[in-house]
C-alpha cells in the first residue's frame, strides 16, 4: 500500500511484548540531518513509548546512507544488541548517484539480515523530492522512525512466547 494511505506512525503498543530488556541500536546517517534527525527522534520516542529502556538504547552516526551496512556491521561486532534501526534521507539529485546509493544501502542492509541473526531495520527514505522526505519523517504521512520502531520491537521478538 503507498505511503500517502497509511500513517507510518499508527501502531498498538497494547498489542507488543515485553521490550524492557531488549537493547536496540540506532544507526543514523548525517546526510540530510534536519530529516534523519526527526527519524531518529520518531525511532526512539517509540521504542521509550513501548517500554524500551533508555540505557538500552545506543545510538551512533555515519557519514551518509552508504555507510549504514558498514557502521551497523561494526556495531554488531561490538554491541550486545537485539535489533539495530539503520536510518537516513537519500534525497535525488541531478545525478544517477542516487540510485547507486539506494541500492547499494538497501542491498547492503538487507545481506545483514540475511547473514547473521540480529534483524537490522530499513528506516532509509529513498525520495525524489526534500518534500517527500519532510512528508514521511514527521509530516502529513506521520514518521517512518515510529514505524521503523515497531519493525524492530516485532522482529526482535520474533517467535517468542510473550
Ligand atoms: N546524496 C546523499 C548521500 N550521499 C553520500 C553517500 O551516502 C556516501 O556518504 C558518500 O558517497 C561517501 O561514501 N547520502 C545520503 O544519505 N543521502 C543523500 O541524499
Ligand atoms: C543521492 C545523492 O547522492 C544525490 O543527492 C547527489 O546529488 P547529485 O546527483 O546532484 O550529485
Amino acid at each position: 500500500m503507498a505511503t500517502g494511505l497509511t500513517n507510518l506512525s499508527a501502531y498498538d503498543k497494547d498489542s507488543l511484548p515485553d521490550i524492557s530488556q531488549l537493547r536496540f541500536g540506532l544507526v543514523v546517517s548525517e546526510w540530510n540531518d534536519s530529516i534523519t534527525d526527526n527519524l531518529f527522534k520518531g525511532a526512539k520516542g517509540a521504542l521509550l513509548d513501548c517500554g524500551a529502556k533508555e540505557s538500552n538504547l545506543t545510538h551512533w552516526t555515519v557519514p551518509g546512507s552508504f555507510e549504514l551496512p558498514a557502521g551497523c556491521a561494526k556495531m554488531l561486532k561490538s554491541e550486545k544488541i537485539d535489533a539495530i534501526i539503520a536510518i537516513g534521507s537519500v534525497i535525488r539529485g541531478e545525478t544517477s548517484h542516487f540510485d547507486f546509493v539506494c541500492s547499494a544501502t538497501a542491498h547492503g542492509i538487507m545481506q545483514l539480515n540475511t547473514s547473521q541473526e540480529v534483524p537490522i531495520i530499513f528506516c532509509v527514505l529513498t525520495d525524489n523530492t526534500l518534500q517527500q522526505a519532510k512528508d514521511r519523517s514527521g509530516g502529513q504521512h506521520g514518521n517512518k522512525g515510529v514505524e521503523a520502531a515497531i519493525a524492530a520491537i516485532k522482529m526482535a521478538t520474533l517467535g517468542s512466547s510473550n
